[in-house]
């Protein structure tokens, strides 16, 4: 029996009403915070530009309109047309390389009548006829702007890549050694001797580079760019919301002295954030021995007294391994397991139940993907409202892309809140809640 689809005239008329009435939202979020929604044209930052100041009405209205003007687009025009331009989505990264290499957004900056390419092009050593090609791409795609004929100024997408915002970090990162890994994913997922492998040795990556990502920056070739990637996941805090931890749980609940054990914090920067806001707070930062002496660094020059107070301790730690320092309020684990396979995620997560009191608390901090089908079963939790995709489709696209840039950089992954709470019931958790925040979810477990 065929079966039954959507009536799409009805569908489209939906949309557009979605779209409009969110519209409307948009515009009063904004005006109820004395601001006008700034232009594509604008050069200034917006009142709203980083995650952490955007309200939950907001966010879920600008995701169902990127959600929804997507799916309008795709189901008004025809499919060879739309697949043939997705197909085509890889010249993007490609052109926005040469712009970044060439520094083009830092000669537009303060330039609002723009220059011309001629001057662009003698600036990056670059032919003026092929610069200004790309440069009329990416406008079309609204980064950049064409003011009069081969005449280009910055815009507020564009502004993204100046060399000092540390997001163009991040552009370099993903349109250079991450465009030429994500190359070769087809070929590593075809040959039998990487195809189901989960070691980054046999990634996409390594296969490209002939070493991994973290080789990759110690090589001859990736030290020319190692200072970039630092920059870059300074731009990837910043665009995902690394400020939100603050304002995603109920802190203020929480007893004076409560410890949190930051579990591969790095060098601490997120603990750091939040006792500034939450000095009632005692911390524990663990991670490999190297990293602890960077933490202890970065902590002595922010906030010393927390140091001399006794507030915060440096602990060296193989979780792998080892077990954490025992008895904590709370176990902390961002961006930890989406580096790892499920065999070594269980290793964690076993030697982090073995060192939990019977009331310490596991936060998982980790982007948590959701199917692209309606879930009927009536305990979803943040489904779209139809006819979107449930999972907010191209308005929450970058997990989806971030999971295969996961499979791409380490043979790792992201993961469903249904694979969380499986791999933690394994070892000795019980789910208590999904905290939303923003791009990340913040998922709350006790012992079993
Ligand atoms: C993706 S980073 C996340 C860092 C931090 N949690 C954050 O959100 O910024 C992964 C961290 O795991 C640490 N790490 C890797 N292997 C480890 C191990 N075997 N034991 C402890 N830490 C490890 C790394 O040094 C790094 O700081």
């Amino acid at each position: 029996m065929p079966v039954a689809l959507h009536n799409s005239s009805a569908d489209i008329i939906a949309l557009a009403n979605l779209i409009s009435s969110t519209v409307q939202e948009i515009v009063t979020e904004y005006s109820k915070a004395g601001h006008d929604i700034p232009s594509l044209d604008s050069t200034d930052s917006g009142p709203f530009d980083a995650p952490e100041k955007v309200s939950g009405t907001l966010s879920k209205a600008i995701r169902t309109i990127e959600a929804a003007c997507a799916q309008l687009s795709f189901t008004v025009a025809s499919p060879g047309h739309v697949m043939t331009n997705k197909s085509y989505g890889y010249e993007e990264p490609a052109g926005m390389l040469v712009a970044l290499n060439a520094k083009v957004a830092d000669h537009l900056v303060d330039k609002p009548e723009g220059l011309h390419v001629d001057e662009l092009a003698l600036k990056s050593d670059l032919d003026a006829g092929k610069l200004g090609r790309i440069l009329r791409m990416l406008a079309t795609k609204h980064c950049f702007r064409e003011v009069k004929p081969n005449v280009f100024a910055n815009n507020r997408l564009s502004m993204q890549m100046v060399s000092t915002n540390p997001v163009s970090g991040l552009l370099g990162h993903m349109s250079d050694e991450g465009l030429r890994a994500g190359s070769r994913l087809n070929e590593a997922l075809t040959d039998p001797k990487t195809a189901s492998s989960t070691s980054a040795d046999d990634s996409p990556f390594h296969r490209a580079h002939g070493v991994s990502l973290f080789g990759f920056y110690e090589s001859p070739v990736g030290s020319k760019v190692s200072e970039r990637f630092a920059q870059a996941m300074v731009g990837w805090g910043e665009v995902t919301g690394k400020a939100m931890l603050p304002k995603v749980y109920a802190w203020e609940n929480v007893s004076e002295n409560a410890t949190l054990c930051d579990v591969g914090g790095n060098n601490g920067h997120m603990v750091l954030d939040l006792m500034k806001e939450y000095p009632k707070l005692k911390a524990v930062i663990q991670d490999l021995p190297p990293v602890i002496e960077q933490a202890k660094e970065l902590w002595t020059k922010e906030n010393p007294q927390a140091i001399e107070k006794r507030r915060v301790e440096f602990v060296p730690l193989d979780f792998l391994k080892e077990t954490p320092v025992p008895n904590c309020d709370f176990y902390y684990l961002r961006h930890i397991l989406h580096d790892w396979p499920n065999s070594d995620c269980q290793k964690i997560l076993s030697n982090v139940r073995k060192a939990m009191g019977p009331k310490s608390r596991l936060l998982i901090h980790e982007f948590v993907l959701q199917p692209a089908v309606r879930d009927t079963s009536g305990t979803a939790v943040n489904q779209a409202p139809e006819p979107l995709l449930p999972n907010y489709g191209m308005g929450r696209v970058r997990l989806y892309q971030q999971d295969i840039n996961m499979m791409i950089l380490f043979n790792s992954k992201e993961r469903t809140l249904q694979e969380f709470i499986e791999l933690t019931e394994q070892t000795g958790f019980k789910f208590e809640k999904l905290w939303d925040s923003g791009e990340a979810g913040l998922i709350e477990f006790t012992i079993a």
